[in-house]
Order: structure tokens, then sequence, then C-alpha cells
């Protein structure tokens, strides 16, 4: 697999293009991989004045990027109304902010880019503007699909060994035990086996399974959720060859001498997966998109507008999101 790593511009009034100038300026001292910006190149080009950064910005197309990495910053021009308002979320953006995701999943898809790195999108901004998908995850699954059904895409937050799964994402916390089911736990857990394998180069994937209620539901004295449909979807998972286990309890399933046990964990709701790596590593954190035909990764974090345009913000975890995506596509270069 040949070409750059396909960065997304995310969010303009988040600190998401912040970073991507500063992880430019610092390329050779990071020994960052080539990657190219899908986004608007006027905008970008007063973001890095903004910063103070001597950044040459140029337009180009993904086959030509590669060429100009070494000295310029290669821009792929995503065309709208995009302006250099740090904090300020401007629905005349949400356009180009959905456009350079999709033409960085375009030309990933068709082989010219070899992996997508997304930046924060705002997610009221964007839903305000009409986007009506709940994030890029199932966005991702939308596009990879090119016009079929869209296969289930899985949300994985990964540091080191530490990985975790929301089996739901971005849903009320109140509908959530009406979303636990034993064909999405399946689903699940077989997109999970499948892409640690793959993707993560672990042979026989060991999974955690975590309990919807407290102390997995107490023999079933605090809810029968787990009895009744966790543990013959994991039994089910069992029967096709996946190793997982549960459902354990939440709580003590993140102590550190137990996860050092299993290769992931599949969580029930999203904050029961996010809050363990964003805890130990919100700095390094990664956020990877499981089940589709292309590689995605993300920094952990949002748009973080308190920081924007003010040149604070780490770019640790968004440098970690574009090593695992090299790592996971550079044996194939
Ligand atoms: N992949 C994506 O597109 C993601 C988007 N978001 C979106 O971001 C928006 C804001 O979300 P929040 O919950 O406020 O989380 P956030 O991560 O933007 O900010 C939470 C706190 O962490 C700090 N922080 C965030 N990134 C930092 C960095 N790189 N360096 C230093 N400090 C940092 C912020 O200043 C703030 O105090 C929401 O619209 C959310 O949906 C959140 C997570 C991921
Ligand atoms: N809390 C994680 C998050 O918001 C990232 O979602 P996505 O945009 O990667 O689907």
């Amino acid at each position: 697999m040949t070409g750059v790593l396909a960065v997304t511009m995310g969010e303009p009034a988040g600190i998401g293009p912040d970073l991507l100038l500063a992880l430019y300026a610092q390329r050779r001292e990071r020994q960052l991989p080539a990657f190219a910006v899908f986004g608007h190149a006027g905008f970008l080009a007063a973001r890095a004045r903004r910063l103070g950064f001597d950044i040459a910005i140029q337009e180009t197309d993904s086959a030509g990027a590669e060429a100009v990495y070494a000295n310029r910053l290669p821009v792929i021009p995503i065309e709208g109304n995009v302006a250099d308002r740090p904090g300020e979320p401007e629905a005349e953006a949400a356009p180009a902010v959905i456009a350079a995701i999709a033409r960085a999943v375009e030309a990933t898809l068709a082989g010219d880019c070899r992996a997508v790195v997304t930046a924060p999108i705002h997610k009221g901004a964007l839903y305000h503007a009409g986007f009506r998908h709940p994030g890029h995850t199932e966005f991702l699954a939308e596009l990879s699909a090119m016009g079929g059904p869209p296969k289930l895409p899985v949300m994985m937050l990964a540091h080191g060994d530490l990985r975790t799964v929301p089996l739901t994402i971005h849903v009320p916390l109140a509908q959530v035990p009406g979303l636990v089911s034993h064909e999405l736990i399946v689903a699940t857990l077989r997109v999970m086996a499948h892409d640690l394998r793959a993707r993560f180069g672990i042979g026989v994937p060991r999974i955690a399974v975590a309990g919807l209620n407290p102390h997995a539901g107490e023999g079933g004295s605090i809810g029968r959720e787990d009895i009744d449909i966790v543990a013959p979807a994991i039994a089910a998972a069992q029967a096709e060859g996946i190793d997982a286990i549960g459902p354990l309890p939440a709580d003590t399933l993140f102590h550190r001498p137990h996860w050092r046990h299993y290769d992931a964990v599949l969580a029930m709701y999203h904050d029961q997966a996010l809050i363990p790596i964003k805890t130990v590593a919100f700095d390094e954190g990664v956020n990877v998109t499981l089940g589709l035909p292309i590689v995605r990764t993300s920094p952990d974090h949002g748009t973080a507008f308190d920081l924007a345009g003010t040149g604070r913000a780490s770019p640790a975890s968004f440098a970690a999101a574009i090593a695992m995506a090299h790592r996971m596509t550079a044996e194939r270069r």
C-alpha cells in the first residue's frame, strides 16, 4: 500500500487544525509518516499564522502529496466557507467538515491514501447543520459501504494493551438497556475477534465482556439483562470459537491485574468503555474504528474549544493516532 495518510481537518473552531499543523511542524523529530490534510487551504494557512507556525502549504492531489510532504504541507483542497475563529463553531463550515471526511474515505477506498486519521468534529455543531450520523464511526461505515447496506462499525479506544469497545455508542443512557441485544453482542464480538487478529496481529484474542448492571446483576437481584441476554450471547460467540468470557462486573474488570488477562474488553455503553482509557491515558489514547474495509484512527479527545487557537493543546493523542494508522498499514506498503 503506497501513498500518504489522509488526515481530515475536523471542526475548524476546535483544536484539530492546531494539532495537525503542530505535528507537521514536528514531523522530523517525531519521525511521522507522510500525511496530507483534507481541508480548506486558506483556513489552515490562517490558523498556522495565528499560531506562529512557519509552514508552507501546497494544494495538491492524493497522488502528488507524498512528494510535497518533505517541504510543504500537502492539502487536498475542500472548498467552503471556513473562517479562522477558534472556539466559535459556525454552521456554514459544516459542509466542508463533512466533505473532508467523505473525500478522505473515498481516496483511501480507492487506494490513493493508506488510512484515514480524523481530527475531532463537534457533534452538536454538525447535528445543527443537518448531519444525521451520531459520529464519524457510523458515517464512515456508510461511506465505506459505497451505497450498499453499511456493515456494523465498532468503536475501540486503545492505549497499549488496554483496549475497550462500547457496545452502544452515542445514545441516551435511558435507551441502553433496550439496545443491549443478543444479536448486537455476537456481531460486535465477531468484528472484535476478526480485527484484533487482522489489525492488531493478536492470534487468538481473549475478550472480556462487562456486565450491564452493577456486579453484573448480582445473580439477577440487580437486573436480569446479564443473565437473560449477555451471558447467552457470550455462549453463542464461544460456540463460534471466539474466546470471550463474562459477563464480568465492570468496576473490578478494569482493576489493572484483571484487564491484563484480556486483549480487549467489550463494555455495554459509552462511558463504561471510555472512562478507563481516558483516566489512564487521555494524552495518548487512540480511537480506532473496527469493521471497516479501511483503517481509521483518531485522537481520543474532542474539539476542546477552550484551547483552540492558543497552541496549548497536546498533540500526543493525535500523534499516537497517526502512528497507529501507520503501523496498521505499513506492512502492506
Ligand atoms: N473523534 C471525535 O470527533 C470526537 C469528538 N468529540 C466532540 O468534541 C466536543 C467537545 O467534547 P468534550 O467532552 O468537551 O471533550 P474534549 O476532549 O474536547 O475536552 C475535554 C477536556 O479536555 C481538554 N483537552 C481535550 N483535548 C486536549 C488536548 N489535546 N490537550 C490538552 N487538553 C485537552 C479540554 O481542554 C477539556 O478541558 C463534543 O462535541 C464531542 O462530541 C469528542 C471526542 C471525540
Ligand atoms: N466519545 C468518542 C467520540 O465522540 C468519537 O466518536 P466518532 O466521531 O469517532 O464516532
